[in-house]
């Protein structure tokens, strides 16, 4: 098969008929480095959570699926992390949905009082919820890149304005389903960004992965401080470790962060498991 694209923690080939396969690899990215530790199983835990996301959300909208069994002529050791998906002319736009305030939202909000052009309260700290959730969407920077705010009218501007207020109320839809549910089961989903594409008929599609802790910030519930950055449920364990003396790395050196511990690399794998345990209520095999 066609070798397209590679993400940080995922790849993406053409298969003969024209289909794509999404693989997700076990790597993980931290302080924007992809680690050269991989983190057994993570690949298939995040591909099961994703599947098992797009199955809720169908009543929202379609997706991109077609097959989720291993195509002929792939390695053995992608299945349970490769997804056979249907091509579509993906959005020009970054679809983000925040319930909180954090990151790269706070600090918009810490300059101008609101994110992406979206006028908030005033008072609002790091980790803050928001009054309601708003679409915070960010332009598709190119490899390297970083992603730019862009605010409705921007939006407008890009895609026209019909095609923006469905892209804004589908992307605050599938973020307000995904963290509902998954608030239910102790897991704070801060923000999450979707991708949509478009069929040939104009109809909007659910592709790429959904409500991850890849495509998503995932917050321990019981953990929840407002006033300072809160500790990521899945690489809070990795961030911790880089960031000791014990790794020997300085992060302001700008060098490769160092192989993780054969302890963190379990304890992180764990916390993938129990998410996907916690959110699917589904037993990891
Ligand atoms: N159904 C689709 N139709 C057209 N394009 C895409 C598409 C392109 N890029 N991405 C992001 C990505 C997904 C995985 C591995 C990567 F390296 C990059 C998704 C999809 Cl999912």
């Amino acid at each position: 098969m066609k070798h397209l694209h590679s993400g940080k923690v995922r790849d993406l080939y053409e298969l003969p008929g024209g289909e794509l396969l999404m693989v997700a690899r076990d790597t993980i990215s931290a302080y924007d480095f992809v680690l050269d530790t991989p983190i057994p199983d993570k690949g298939r835990i995040l591909t099961q959570l994703s599947l098992w996301w797009f199955e809720r959300l169908t009543g929202l909208l379609p997706n991109h699926i077609l097959s989720t069994d291993l195509p002929p002529g792939a390695p053995a050791e992608w299945a349970g992390r490769a997804v056979v998906a249907r091509r579509l002319d993906m959005v020009p736009v970054e679809c983000v949905a925040r319930g909180y305030l954090t990151g790269s939202g706070l600090a918009d909000y810490a300059k101008t009082g609101s994110v992406c052009g979206v006028p908030l309260p005033d008072g609002l700290v790091d980790g803050s919820r928001l009054p309601e959730p708003i679409f915070t969407p960010t332009t598709k920077a190119p490899v390297g890149e970083h992603d730019e705010p862009m605010t409705f009218a921007d939006v407008q501007s890009k895609v026209g304005p019909e095609l923006a207020a469905r892209l804004r109320d589908l992307t605050v839809a599938v973020y307000g389903r995904g963290a509902e549910l998954a608030r239910e089961r102790g897991i704070i989903v801060a923000d999450t960004k979707i991708e949509l594409g478009r069929a040939p008929d104009g109809e909007l599609i659910l592709a790429d992965e959904v409500l991850t802790p890849d495509s998503s910030r995932f917050w321990p519930a019981d953990a929840w401080e407002t006033g300072h950055a809160q500790p990521s449920f899945d690489k809070q364990f990795v961030r911790d470790w880089l960031t000791s003396p014990e790794s020997g790395w300085d992060r302001a050196s700008g060098e490769a962060p160092p192989p993780l511990p054969d302890e963190i690399v379990e304890r992180t794998r764990a916390k993938y498991v129990e998410a996907y345990e916690r959110i699917t209520g589904r037993t990891f095999t």
